[in-house]
């Protein structure tokens, strides 16, 4: 059995975490954090989060600097479901044992350490950790995930955003003139569990934020090779995300070959669900599916995909799940899928 432990579990993915650690066959959860300071340490988690009253034994303890010490010397697997900051600073540390490391933040996902002050407000100082870190799209990276010790778990948006484009962009298939446009609609999860007033339940009005500006822009643009136009908005909605995506094909492009493209591309990977018709949230929420459909205009050009996925699922813990998985040398599914 794999030893597993989770910092920031009170969270939106820290309790899906928790959900998806206590069922899964290959694993023991052993502890679960929040931060130092935190009102919720010593609190059961089951007082936060209802849904996992039957979890009663697990209870959220302060993290330390001789907790994370420890951590790191004895627990196969710790998954860091914390702010960017908490991660970049603990790294060190918890990669100077045997523990191997899944951060759902998005700390360690981009090698271009000014993309940090930029967009994340903070000087990226841990440079040998971003160095060894690998990006943890588990369909597209298998094999550097598997040998990694360090895995970025890509954000939400990216994850919908590159399992629809990467298909077409790999099979050279896209204009190379023409910007990808990109708009995707979130569930409020999204921002996670601290409270704010633009996310309390009588400000939330579908809109869109963060335009030509979100840090998942240069997220997308790495994982994709080429630049891209992305829009989120946020909807009155709890869990999920919609990605609209709309591309220009190269010339004579054929429907035909945007079916092979994708076919191809996700045959042996069930977690990807390629649909008769465009996807709606609810065929995915609380599960660790992406679903795409796509349609051509031969005509135009002109083609859009659609991609929907669970933000905290795919989005974040599932997908950890899937990394924790090919790290550990074990089928990427599971836990997550009836085998
Ligand atoms: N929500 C989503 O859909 C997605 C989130 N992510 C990323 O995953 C991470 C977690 O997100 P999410 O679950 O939404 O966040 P939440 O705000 O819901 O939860 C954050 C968790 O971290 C704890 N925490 C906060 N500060 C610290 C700290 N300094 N040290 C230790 N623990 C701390 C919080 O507890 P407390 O404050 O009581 O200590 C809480 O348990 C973030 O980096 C986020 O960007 C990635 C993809 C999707
Ligand atoms: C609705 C909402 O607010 N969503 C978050 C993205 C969540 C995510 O994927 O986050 P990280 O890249 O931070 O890990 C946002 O736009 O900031």
């Amino acid at each position: 059995m794999l030893n597993v432990s989770i910092i920031g579990a009170s969270g939106y993915t820290g309790a899906q975490l928790v959900d998806l650690v206590a069922r899964h066959p290959d694993m023991t959860l052993a502890r679960t954090f929040v931060s130092a300071n935190s009102a919720d340490a010593a609190k059961p988690l089951s007082a936060i989060h209802g849904n996992l009253a039957h979890l009663s034994q697990v209870r959220l303890e302060p993290i330390s600097d001789e907790a994370l010490a420890e951590l790191a010397a004895n627990m196969d697997l710790v998954f860091l479901a914390t702010p960017h900051e908490a991660s970049h600073d603990w790294m060190a540390t918890l990669t100077s044992g045997r523990a191997k490391i899944l951060d759902l933040s998005g700390a360690f996902r981009l090698k271009d350490t000014a993309v940090f002050s930029q967009f994340y407000g903070f000087e990226h100082t841990s440079t040998d950790a971003l160095g060894n870190a690998v990006y943890g799209l588990a369909e597209w990276y298998p094999q550097a995930i598997a040998q990694s010790r360090i895995i970025a778990v890509p954000g939400c948006y990216p994850t919908a955003s590159l399992s629809a484009l990467k298909p077409l962009f790999n099979a050279q298939l896209l204009d190379s003139a023409v910007r990808p446009v990109i708009n995707a609609v979130s569930g409020v999860t999204g921002a996670g569990r601290k409270a704010s007033l633009a996310n309390s339940f009588c400000e939330v009005s579908l809109q869109a934020y963060g335009v030509l500006g979100h840090r998942h822009t240069p997220e997308i643009e790495a994982y994709l090779g080429t630049p891209v136009i992305f829009t989120p908005h946020l909807g009155n909605f709890k869990r999920g995300i919609l990605a609209t995506v709309t591309v220009k094909t190269v010339a004579g492009c054929t429907a035909e070959q945007l079916n092979q493209a994708y076919h191809q591309a996700y045959a042996d990977h069930p977690i990807v669900r390629l649909r008769e018709s465009f996807p709606r949230l609810d065929d995915v929420v609380n599960t660790p599916f992406v679903d795409l459909h796509w349609k051509l205009d031969e005509k135009s050009g002109y083609a859009v995909i659609t991609a929907a996925i669970d933000n905290v699922m795919k989005g974040a813990a599932s997908q950890a799940i899937q990394c924790a998985n090919l790290v550990s040398g074990l089928p990427v599914t599971k836990g997550l899928l009836a085998e």
